[in-house]
């Protein structure tokens, strides 16, 4: 950002508001699909399970999943999209659009200047476009290969994967960062961890409500009970290593904030 504040010359107040607002955009939305994901395999353990056989094909247990696995990961692609489609953190789009000129849609008159809120919820639960459309089921983009990007632009709105990142000309500006992040998240997740329900005090197994979100711009699932536990103790050692070299490399020791 210092770099670009040099060349282009604007403001430090301008500068605080675009990295403010990276950071705004981009953390939230991003760790509520994640707690998404968690939640959807706390109730549907055969995504986990399938999630997990291609990960242990593909990547194997000495080391932890990357982007360069990516190409050859399309179950995990396709519970990213899944993911961003069931539970879409923007559930109204986050940012309303304005029509520049007067428009009509099927007889309703929508005037220039008029705010068009974006009903994402509706569009990626609608049961024709989505079958069953509350079932967590990845295979729905079994054939999907289009990364977010291409997916949100396509002209054919029939190959749009979800509208999860928004549509039209103003989409989301993070949506590579956000993908690659997810992927990671995911399969490095999968990679390290079973995923289950937790248990009440009587042993009872809780199973969450799926239809239980927090209220605001961004949304989560409610607060919700799961248990994860390392799928081996060497693969514990391994996400505790990596994190720690993450943490050296990315934190100030002291402050514990992003490095300058
Ligand atoms: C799961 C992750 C994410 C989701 C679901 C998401 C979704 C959205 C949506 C729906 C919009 C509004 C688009 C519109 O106007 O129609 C938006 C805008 C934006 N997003 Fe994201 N986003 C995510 C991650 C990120 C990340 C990681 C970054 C940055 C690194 C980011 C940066 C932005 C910015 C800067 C805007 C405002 C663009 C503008 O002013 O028009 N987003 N995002």
């Amino acid at each position: 950002m210092s770099k670009v504040q040099e060349k282009e010359g604007f403001s430090d107040t301008t500068a605080s508001y675009l990295a403010g607002n990276l950071i705004e955009a981009g953390t939230e939305t991003t760790s509520s699909t994640l707690y998404a994901f968690i939640q959807a395999m706390v109730i549907f353990p055969e995504v986990m399970k399938k999630a997990q056989e291609e990960v242990d094909r593909v990547v194997g247990p000495d080391r932890l999943p990357t982007m360069d696995d990516e190409p050859n990961l399309q179950y995990i692609r396709a519970c990213v999209k899944e993911s961003l489609r069931w539970m879409p953190p923007a559930i109204t789009g986050a940012i309303p659009h304005c029509v520049i000129q007067d428009d009509e849609y099927r007889g309703y008159k929508i005037p220039k200047g008029a705010a068009i809120i974006h009903n994402v919820y509706s569009i990626n639960m609608d049961p024709a476009r989505y079958p069953d459309p509350r079932r967590f089921e990845p295979d729905r983009y079994k054939d999907d290969f289009q990364n977010a990007s291409d997916a949100a632009t396509a002209s054919d709105v029939s190959k749009r994967d979800h509208f999860t990142f928004g549509t039209g000309r103003r989409l989301c500006q993070g949506i590579h960062v956000a993908e690659r992040s997810l992927f990671l998240g995911i399969s490095r997740l999968v990679w390290a961890f079973d995923v289950n329900p937790a248990a009440d005090s009587d042993g009872r197994l809780i199973i969450p409500d799926t239809d239980s979100y927090t209220s605001g711009f961004v949304v989560m699932p409610t607060p919700f009970k799961a248990r994860l536990t390392p799928r081996s103790e060497k693969r514990a050692g391994l996400i505790r290593v990596e994190w720690k070299q993450a943490e050296e490399e990315l934190l100030d020791p002291v402050t514990k904030q992003w490095k300058a």
